[in-house]
């Protein structure tokens, strides 16, 4: 497990920005400022899809996107890549099925924030016996953030989750904006996960305020 225990994982996952240079038409850095500012509670670097950076480029933002959020006491995820996460000592790393066995990267990571995508029951109790710190539950919603998906869920997997007993820290992803996002939380989810309800919002901490203050005020 992390050096965090569950309860504070619980509070981290409450507002969890997921950005990479595609999700955004401005200045990565400008938007992770604004979104900081806004009250993100963790921030997930995921460098991913059509034009993504590669190479040094990817490695000099994530080191630029890591400062602002330590600078901000906001701890560092990377999505899929844990070569990348170990170079840069990231706080985690955020992998999906069709990654690097979780049990391994768990194994390489030591006690950093592990977090896993999962879509069953199954892949539920995998995560959690491979030391998964969190599970990613998704899409929710339909989105366009990312090609891929599994098959769009609705809030019914989170409560199925919940009903079976599975107490791990839980953040929903896909689709969630403000006006849907205390949905997922009477769920049962422990926080939501965004990305273009962020960064692409007209005004980024302004669309931040408003997704943290429909979650805070459903926190039980
Ligand atoms: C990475 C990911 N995993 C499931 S849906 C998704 C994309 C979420 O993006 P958005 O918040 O813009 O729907
Ligand atoms: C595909 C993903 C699914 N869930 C999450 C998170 F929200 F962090 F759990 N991140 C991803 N990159
Ligand atoms: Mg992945």
């Amino acid at each position: 497990m992390s050096e965090f225990d569950s309860k504070r994982i619980e509070e981290l996952l409450t507002l969890y920005f997921i950005m990479g240079s595609t999700n955004c038409d401005r200045d990565p850095v400008y938007v992770l400022e604004q979104a900081i500012e806004g009250g993100i509670t963790l921030f997930q670097y995921r460098e991913k899809g059509r034009g993504a950076l590669e190479g040094k480029q990817k490695v000099k933002l994530a080191e630029k996107l890591q400062k602002i959020c330590k600078d901000a006491s906001i701890p560092f995820i990377v999505n899929d890549d844990v070569d990348l996460a170990l170079t840069i000592d990231a706080d985690g790393v955020h992998v999906g099925q069709e990654d690097e066995c979780a049990r391994a990267v768990r194994e390489r990571i030591g006690n950093k924030i592990l977090g896993i995508s999962t879509h069953t029951l199954s892949e539920a109790h995998h995560a959690i016996a491979d030391g998964a710190d969190y599970l990613g539950l998704g899409p929710i919603y339909p989105t366009q953030s990312k090609e891929d998906t599994e098959k769009v869920q609705g809030t019914e997997l989170i409560q199925n989750f919940r009903e079976l007993n599975i107490t791990t820290p839980i953040v929903g992803i896909g689709g969630i904006t403000s006006s849907n996002a205390n949905k997922v939380i009477q769920a049962g989810g422990n926080g939501v996960s965004v990305i273009s309800a962020i960064a692409a919002a007209e005004n980024v901490k302004q669309a931040t305020e408003q997704l943290k203050k429909q979650v805070d005020k459903n926190v039980v």
